[in-house]
Order: structure tokens, then sequence, then C-alpha cells
């Protein structure tokens, strides 16, 4: 079934409901850009018609839009590139609109949508909010920022632009909506039923119109019992929900199994990530890792809100979005497995996103979104071995922090031996780098692997090596005084740490 929200998205402004003041401010501001030029930030709650509002009033003004996600594209030089363009030159279809623009040239307009102008900052971003702010003062072009926080926005910004407030749309205002729903589906409803809906979802218009079709799934008419019966229903337990969303049933089904499953979103999508990749393939994988990174966006939104509203989003994402990567139905038996709680996973995953940010110069947002999933997929508990070594070695990974990429156990001699193997790595390109002036690094690689035996002073990582990694570490043998930190001490006070020198030459 086609999604209602989409179905049933405005296309003029006068159909975005239960915010007249906000609309009529926006319609103003577009009717006389030509005169004041200024970027408008549109903000409120999730789900209260602001980006449609945005994309309704392109249309009423017959502008094209290009839409970008700030959050997305933090940096500088990347909103630059995008925005800056679009919004100076050219329209997307190719009319030069710079300097015409100015003129009266409306219809050749391009609105620019910036999505989550709330989210531009962060260690790694600190040019997405001044890049943001210059283009907006020197736009040729409309600008609409869209954020849910009017005060995460950096003042400066918000000082540059002119704000419309969305307040949450009214139960009253939502029933309307709900109401012709139903009849354009050719549903019959109980008005006290589309009430309900209305009043749980505070606010949330979006929300309510996804709870409205999960209520009419399979049926030709809704009434109270319906709504109230969906709210009970409870207590699947995880494995059936697992079935459900990686293999059986579809995206709906699936979401609403997620509302039976008396878990936290948190943890359900934990139990979804961590096996997922025993059922996908690789290409319904890729897809899955998307919306995976999505509700991981959604889950950091709530612990650092503790906005709680916004679980709904990461559970459509985890649920509904896993299902909908799927191509079919899977049958067969799997042995799904616990995820792995770590205590500190939420620091784990910010140190090694901030890592992979600062190494590969990419946005914290980029490397949670699109380079950790690959890096998971491709190291998947530790597998291939070598890749997993060369990962640990470029971000500098510590045992946490492999085990959180590749979903395998911290304490295991696996992970252990993988970041020894990681810091000799790293020990040999700096010294490489350093032109052999480290040659206790040289010294260390000539027996990468097996270092457990060796230090049985730096027993705490390494325990006692007495060899119960031998999966792991076969062939290499021991090598006296490597990989542990108290190595360097060692090699330091050693002549024939010189010995090293002869792998660089
Ligand atoms: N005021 C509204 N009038 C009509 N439909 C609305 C309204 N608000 C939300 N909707 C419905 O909800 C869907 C999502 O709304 P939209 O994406 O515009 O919300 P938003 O405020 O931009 O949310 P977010 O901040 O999460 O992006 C729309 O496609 C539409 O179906």
């Amino acid at each position: 079934m086609a999604d209602w929200t989409e179905r049933y998205r405005p296309s003029t402004l006068s159909e975005v409901r239960g915010n007249d003041k906000a609309r009529d401010a926006f319609a103003d501001w577009a009717r006389s850009w030509d005169d004041h030029r200024e970027a408008v930030i549109l903000h409120g709650s999730p789900g209260v018609g602001k980006t449609s509002a945005a994309h309704a009033l392109a249309n009423d003004m017959g502008w094209e839009t290009v839409e970008l996600n700030a959050s997305d594209q933090r940096t500088a030089d990347v909103i630059e590139r995008f925005a800056g363009r679009a919004a100076r030159n050219a329209t997307l279809g190719g009319s030069a609109a710079g300097g015409g623009a100015s003129g009266g040239d409306t219809a050749s307009r391009q609105l620019v949508i910036l999505d989550e102008a709330d989210n531009i900052h962060g260690n790694y971003d600190r040019g997405g909010a001044s890049a943001i702010t210059k283009l907006v003062k020197e736009s040729g072009q409309p600008i609409v920022l869209i954020a849910n926080e009017f005060y995460d926005i950096s003042r400066g910004l918000r000082n540059a632009c002119r704000d419309v407030e969305f307040r949450d749309v009214s139960a009253r205002s939502i029933v309307p909506v709900l109401r012709d729903i139903c009849r354009k589906e050719g549903i019959e409803f109980e008005s006290d039923a589309l009430q309900r809906i209305a009043e749980r979802n505070r606010g949330d218009l979006r929300g309510a119109i996804n709870d409205l079709q999960a209520a009419c799934e399979g049926r030709s008419s809704i009434a109270v019992e319906d709504v109230v019966t969906a709210d009970r229903d409870k207590a699947m337990g995880i494995f059936p929900f697992l079935d459900a969303v990686l293999k059986e049933e579809s995206a709906e089904e699936s979401l609403r199994s997620a509302y039976a499953v008396d878990e936290t979103p948190d943890d359900l999508t934990k139990w979804i990530e961590d096996n997922m990749l025993s059922v996908y393939d690789p290409a319904e994988a890729t897809r899955a890792y998307d919306f995976l990174a999505n509700a991981d966006v959604w889950l950091g939104r709530v612990r650092a809100s503790q906005n709680y509203t916004y679980w709904r989003y990461a559970t459509d994402n985890a649920a509904a979005g896993v299902a909908a990567a799927r191509d079919g139905t899977k049958g067969g038996w799997t042995r799904y497995g616990r995820p792995q709680f770590w205590p500190s996973s939420d620091s784990t995953a910010d140190e090694v996103v901030g890592r992979i940010a600062e190494t590969s110069g990419c946005s914290v947002a980029t490397a949670r979104r699109e380079v950790l999933p690959f890096l998971s997929a491709v190291t998947h508990h530790c597998k291939p071995r070598d890749l997993t070594v060369a990962m640990a070695a470029a971000y500098d990974l510590d045992e946490a922090g492999v085990a959180f990429v590749t979903g395998s156990g911290e304490s295991t001699n696996k992970v252990e031996s993988i970041v020894e193997d990681a810091r000799a790595r790293r020990e040999e390109r700096m010294a490489d780098n350093a032109d052999g002036a480290f040659a206790g690094g040289a010294a260390r690689e000539s027996a990468p692997a097996e270092t457990s035996e060796a230090t049985g002073d730096g027993g705490d990582r390494e325990g006692d090596g007495t060899g119960s990694d031998a999966d792991e570490r076969s062939d290499d043998a021991e090598s006296p005084g490597t990989g542990s930190a108290d190595a360097e001490d060692d090699d330091a006070g050693s002549d024939d740490g010189q010995s090293g020198l002869s792998d660089f030459v």
C-alpha cells in the first residue's frame, strides 16, 4: 500500500493545515522576496508540515526546488558546491537565473530547501554554519531552511534570516485531515476513532496519518476499538519480530509488529542491525543499512533532546525501512544472535565515527551514515581478518572500536590480536614515514602476529597468551618485545633495535 503521508502531501499551501498564520507569513515572504532577498527559517516539531509547505509554496509560485540535507552535507565546500551554485547560478531546468533572477523573472526561480538546518554543527563541521550564513546572505535565489529547534541554529545564521514558526497541529485540525483521507480511501470510520488517533499523536500530523494507515490496513472501516486494541496489542517475542522484519512481512506489518514488541526502539534497532546480515544478501543489506543509519540519527536526536516523540521515526526506519529493503520473503530457520549491548556503546560509536571523520576528512554525519555501515558490512565478525586489521590500523581503533564496528565480542582473542596487529602496522607506517627513525617499529613488524606469549608483563590486555587464539594467529612465531605498550622502552634500550633498519634498505 502506498504511503498515505506521501499520497496526501499538500501540493498547494492552501492544503497545509493548522498553521494559518505561519502559512500566510511564509507566502508573504515569497511574494516579496525580490524586495528583501532574505532567507527564511521554518521551524517547529517533526511532522507539522514544514517541508510540505516549502514544496507547496514552490508549486504555487511556479518555482523549481532543490532540496539538500544540511546535516548530510555539512562541510563548507560541499554546501558551497551544491547550494552555492544552485543558489547563485542556474536553475535546475537550465535557465540562467543568476543575474536574471534579480529582475522580475520569478518563474525561473529556484527555491533552495535546506533541511536539518539545526544540525549544522559538530567538531568536524566547523565550516558548515558560517558557509551557510555566507551563502544565505549572498544568495541570488530564495532559500528556506528547515529546523526542529530554532535555537540550535547559530546566532549568525538566525540573524541573517526571517523566521516562521510552525506550531504543533491541534487535534481539531488533524481530525478533518484524517476524515478526508478516509473518504478518499473509501474507509468508513467512527469519529471517535479519528479523534483518538489525533489526540495520541499530540500535534504530529504525519504520525496521525501513519497511525490511521496502520489501523486501516486490511479493513474497510475503523471503529474506536480498532484503535484501542492496536494500543493494547503487545508483547510479541523478539524472534517472531525478527522473522517479521527480516523474512516475512511487509513494511507496514513489520512496523505494527515493532509496536507490539516490548523493547525500546534503541534495542529493537540493535537486534535488527546485529542479525540482518545473517539473512540479507549484499544488495538488500546495502539498502537496509541506509535505513539503519537513519534510525541511528533519530535515536541520536532522542538522546540529545530527550524528546521521545522522535522514537517513532527510528522505529519507522529500523522496522519498516529494513523490511522494505528486502526483495520478497524468505524462508528457513535462522539462529538469531543476541546483540552485544556494550555499556559504552554510545560513546564508543561517537569515538569511532569521530576517528573515521577525522582520518577521511569527511563530516561526522557522512562517517556515521555512509562509511560506518560499509565498514561494518565488509568486516562483519572480523572477516576477512586482513581487511579488519587494515581498518583498525587506518582509524587507530582500540578493542572497543573494533568490536563495535565488526559486531564481535570486545574481549575475544580475535579482536585483541587484530588490534595488536593494527598497532604494529601503524608503527611500521610511522617508521616508514620517519625514514627509519623509529627502528623499533620495524623490528616489531618482523613478527607481526603472535604477541601474547611475549608479553607476560602486559597481561591485562594480552591475557596470558595460552594459545587459545590458535585459530586466529597460527603461523607467525613469537617475537620478544613486541606488541605491548612497554615495548618502546625495551626497544629504546636495546642496541640491536638498529637491526630493524635492514627492513628499510
Ligand atoms: N500541516 C499539514 N497539513 C497537511 N499535511 C501535513 C501537515 N503536516 C504534515 N502533513 C503530512 O505529513 C507529511 C510529512 O510532513 P512534513 O514532512 O512536511 O513535515 P515536517 O514538519 O517537514 O517534518 P520534519 O521536520 O520531520 O521534516 C506530509 O507529507 C503530509 O502528508
